[in-house]
């Protein structure tokens, strides 16, 4: 590869920036340029009816400025124009767009297509960069400014003509590659020619048409030009940023430090080449700094089925916010975190969001019944016992997490990931279907207190090997009575209550119980655990009990 074929960009010299020091603090005039930047990148262009489709969202996502085409450039652009127009379709508060080369005869179609209309925005556009001026113009510096200025020129004379008002936008197009000055003297210049003033402002837009450099010196660009215009009043400085080395969005973010006022960009960055700036991450950025965004973007999934459908491009897995695995964690020490994130945040009832590894609520795109955490050889007991929470309500105490973390680990080991389902019929399989050696049948819990004295009767009947038995325990409470019953059976193991916890599973008049019971025989190491599911709490507990009987019988059957 040889590196040497290639050179830095000249930047400008600016010692005196200060946009390393400003901060966002609200949101620019956005305007959407899917249905023309967008659009003219599309391997299938959209037909009219997607153009009309996209257009609705963009309406509903609140653009009040959408460039909807190239009227000149095509009968379809300018018959998707026309239909908008005699079908009503533009709102009263949305201004559209429309972009033609500063050349006589497609600046006078554009106007054509625009009859109607009470408002618009007219864009022009030439290249200014050094490179463009020789290899695509053959032309000077002057001769190139003239373009835009006659292009200006004749703007003006239509839009005196034209019945609605006309809002006049000028790109010095690959802006990147021109030098700043060059590009100031000609938005002057067009500014001059407009008749430009702080009550009739031209949009200056300032391409990164090509992603040229480091997003700082885009920044410094647009803080030059900023600082160095005439009267900054008359000038709505926009942003075009495209995306060729990846950095679309930082370069946009730093240009808006840096005195933007505007910024053109589309939906999950679609656009010529690697993309325009993605919008909808620009806007939750700024959304989770708790900025408002001003687009409104809680339909997450609805954008990206409209997108995916119009455009025929797919969003990646990985795209910020919207992306099919963006909420998801797959490691275990992700997963614990967000597990106990996600429970402090909703036990401390916190207005601010704070959940480690989810710089958003997903729950604000309408994506809480997304999987959260996925379950893969990676991943902890953190992450199991999420998805036994979240998705099944099992709260399962901290030794049955480890211990179950580690059945569902041999699984991924040998057949990857595995879903919430696999997971719940595992945990149904090892912890609470445990019939063998001991069946429970049915129990009776008799209050045979006295005087003060705390006491119960539990009489439980047990199917042991094919044989019915009803066993009888005392205790000072459910628990101790039965777990008696079943140690004063001289050929039964005598067993240690570990730990014992339960929780409502469900809530409502069908409500029921899980118990969670982890006992030990005596004199040994091996501790298992069990769980009971039941509308009744000591049934619940007394299954709890066996099956975790039943676990230390198979495990000493295999240890012999
Ligand atoms: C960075 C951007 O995304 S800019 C937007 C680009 N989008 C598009 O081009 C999509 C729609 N465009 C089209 O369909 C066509 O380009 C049309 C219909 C607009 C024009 O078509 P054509 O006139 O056949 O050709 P083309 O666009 O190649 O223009 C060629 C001529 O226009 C000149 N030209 C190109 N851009 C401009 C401009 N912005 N202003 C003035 N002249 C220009 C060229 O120098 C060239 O002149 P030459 O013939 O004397 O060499
Ligand atoms: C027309 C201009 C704004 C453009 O699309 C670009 O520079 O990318």
């Amino acid at each position: 590869m040889n590196y040497k074929k290639y050179k830095k960009f000249e930047t400008v010299k600016l010692k005196d920036r200060t946009w390393p020091d400003n901060e966002i603090v609200k949101a620019p005039i956005w305007c959407s340029v899917d249905l023309r930047d967008g659009n003219q990148a599309l391997i299938t262009p959209m037909k009219i009816e997607e153009k009309v489709e996209m257009f609705q969202l963009l309406v509903d996502l609140g653009f009040k400025e959408i460039e909807v085409g190239f009227p000149s450039s095509s009968q379809i652009e300018y018959d998707f124009l026309r239909l908008l127009i005699d079908e009503n379709l533009i709102p009263d508060d949305v201004t559209v767009q429309v972009l033609t080369q500063a050349r006589e005869h497609l600046i006078r179609r554009t106007f054509e297509s625009l009859k109607g209309l009470d408002k618009a925005i007219v864009h022009i556009y030439n290249s200014t960069s050094i490179l463009q001026r020789d290899v695509v113009f053959g032309k000077g510096k002057e001769e190139i400014k003239k373009i835009a200025v006659e292009g200006t020129k004749l703007v003006k004379e239509l839009s005196q003509e034209f019945e609605g008002k006309v809002i006049l936008e000028y790109s010095p197009e690959s802006f990147t590659g021109t030098e700043v000055d060059y590009a100031l003297e000609i938005c002057e210049a067009v500014m001059d020619t407009w008749g430009a003033t702080p009550d009739n402002k031209v949009i200056i837009n300032l391409p990164s048409t090509v992603e040229m450099d480091t997003p700082n010196v885009y920044a410094d660009q647009i803080e030059w030009m900023c600082k160095n215009f005439k009267d900054r009043e008359r000038v709505i400085v926009s942003l075009h940023p495209h995306n060729d080395r990846g950095c679309g969005v930082a370069t946009t973010e730093l240009g808006l430090l840096a005195g933007a006022d505007r910024v053109e960009g589309t939906l999950f960055g679609n656009g010529e080449r690697t993309g325009n700036v993605d919008v909808i991450t620009l806007a939750l950025n700024m959304y989770t700094h708790g900025i408002d965004p001003e687009l409104e973007l809680s339909q997450m999934n609805h954008i990206k089925a409209i997108y995916e459908k119009d455009t025929k491009m797919e969003v990646p897995p990985r795209h910020p916010y919207a992306g099919q695995l963006v909420f998801t964690a797959f490691s275990g020490s992700h997963q614990d975190a967000i597990n106990k994130g996600m429970h402090a945040y909703h036990e401390r009832g916190q207005e601010l969001w704070e959940v480690p590894y989810l710089p958003i609520d997903p729950a604000d795109l309408n994506r809480q019944y997304e999987p959260i955490v996925r379950i893969n050889s990676q991943s902890g007991k953190g992450g199991v016992a999420f998805v036994m929470d979240t998705v099944f309500g099992y709260q399962l105490p901290k030794a049955l997490q480890a211990d179950f973390a580690k059945a569902i680990q041999n699984i991924s080991e040998t057949e990857g990931e595995v879903s919430p389902e696999r997971i719940y019929d595992t945990f149904k399989k090892e912890y609470i279907d445990n019939e063998t050696p001991y069946k429970f049948i049915k129990q009776r819990l008799i209050d045979i207190s006295d005087e003060g004295e705390y006491e119960r009767r539990a009489e439980v009947t047990i199917e042991d090997r094919g044989v019915m038995k009803t066993l009888v325990g005392y205790g000072n409470g459910p628990i101790d009575a039965v777990k008696n019953a079943f140690n004063s059976q001289e050929d039964f193991l005598y067993t240690e209550l570990i730990n014992y916890s339960e929780h409502a599973l469900t809530a409502g008049s069908s409500a029921k119980a899980a118990a969670y019971i982890q006992l030990r025989p005596k004199g040994s190491a091996v501790c298992e655990y069990g769980v009971g599911v039941h509308p009744d709490i000591t049934t619940a507990t007394i299954k709890a009990m066996i099956s975790a009987m039943n676990r230390i019988h198979k495990y000493m059957k295999k240890e012999g």
